[in-house]
């Protein structure tokens, strides 16, 4: 070897060691946007199936989602995720979820963003401004991570306006001022079509047929009714739906007297508490159910389940 070419490659090695403990000690301590970090497929999935209940098409759909879109280098568009359920279902806990397997520090990531309608655009005389100002932290959040996820809460009751603004981001375009978009994650979540989704369910038990039976297609028909078509739906308003910007709907089940009482072990367990079946039976009686004669579903879903239990 030649001594002057041997001195110049362990001079690059350092530097490139050197430079790599460099950033891997930084993000030890800081968080480091790393957008190109493979999806871990089967802790998501094992994350789903143990903390998530009564919701078999959201997990089948989210997992698959999230694996095809992390896996492809090269996506055409952001992914975009519409949830659509009951209240109290787990629209909201879901995008927990995914946001920790996608950012470790999940909804307290400076890469991940949670916007809810009523709190961050309530005014609809404002609205040039929430679409000036969102635009404006969209495209800040991006280019500072390319992988940032984007949670809007409460789609439903979003001024189309504001839908509009958000629009440009969630096409095809390669880049739009410099910047991609396409390794970007856009969830929203809304209650858009929950009536429609708990009569499909409803349907079922009334047949006889389990609920884990219940397919997807069983819904698409019914959610393209309540949402696709639905002039007063924010999504339909702002053309998302007709231009196909939309990759997964993914519909929540309504929660039955069993899975409430799934979330009372699992919130006992999460206090670090023993399980009482016998509090966990007063807390699921004291939920309400509905339709009226059968009592099946719960009304609020999970929703005051962790209030309630503070009275135990
Ligand atoms: N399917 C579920 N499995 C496990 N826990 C659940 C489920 N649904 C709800 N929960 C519990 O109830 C809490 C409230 O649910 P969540 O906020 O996700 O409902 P949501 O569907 O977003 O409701 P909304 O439409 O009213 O916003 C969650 O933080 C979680 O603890």
């Amino acid at each position: 070897f030649e001594p002057i070419t041997v001195g110049i490659a362990i001079g690059a090695a350092s530097v490139l060691t050197g430079y790599l403990s460099y950033k891997d000690l930084y993000c030890r301590f800081a968080e480091c946007c790393r957008s190109e970090r493979p999806l871990n497929a089967s802790a998501l999935k094992q994350d789903l199936e143990e903390k998530l209940f009564g919701q078999h098409l959201a997990t089948e759909v989210i997992v698959k989602a999230l694996t095809g879109f992390k896996n492809n280098k090269n996506p055409k568009k952001p992914l975009t995720l519409s949830l659509h359920g009951w209240a109290g279902t787990g629209k909201n806990f879901v995008s927990q979820i995914v946001a920790e397997n996608l950012h470790p520090k999940g909804l307290k990531s400076n890469f991940v963003h949670l916007f809810v309608s009523t709190l961050h655009f309530p005014h609809e005389q404002h609205i040039k401004l929430y679409q000036d100002q969102l635009q404006r932290w969209i495209r800040g959040n991006v280019s500072a991570c390319a992988g940032s996820v984007f949670i809007f809460d409460e789609m439903d009751k979003l001024h189309p306006g504001v839908i509009d603004a958000i629009k440009p981001f969630l096409d095809y375009y390669e880049q739009i001022d410099g910047v991609s978009y396409r390794k970007a994650i856009f969830i929203f979540l809304s209650n858009a079509g929950g009536d429609l989704i708990t009569k499909t369910a409803l349907d079922f038990w009334r047949a006889g047929r389990k609920r884990e039976d219940i397919q997807l297609k069983d819904l698409e028909a019914v959610l393209s009714v309540g949402v696709f078509n639905n002039k007063h739906s924010g999504l339909w308003h702002s053309g998302l739906i007709d231009r196909n910007l939309i990759d997964y709907f993914i519909p929540f089940l309504p929660l039955e007297y069993r899975h409430v009482k799934m979330c009372v072990r699992a919130e006992m367990k999460a206090r670090g508490s023993a399980v009482d079946e016998d509090v966990v039976t007063r807390v699921a009686e004291e939920m309400t159910f509905f339709p009226k004669d059968e009592k099946i579903y719960s009304d609020k879903g999970c929703k005051t389940v962790q209030s309630r239990l503070d009275f135990y």
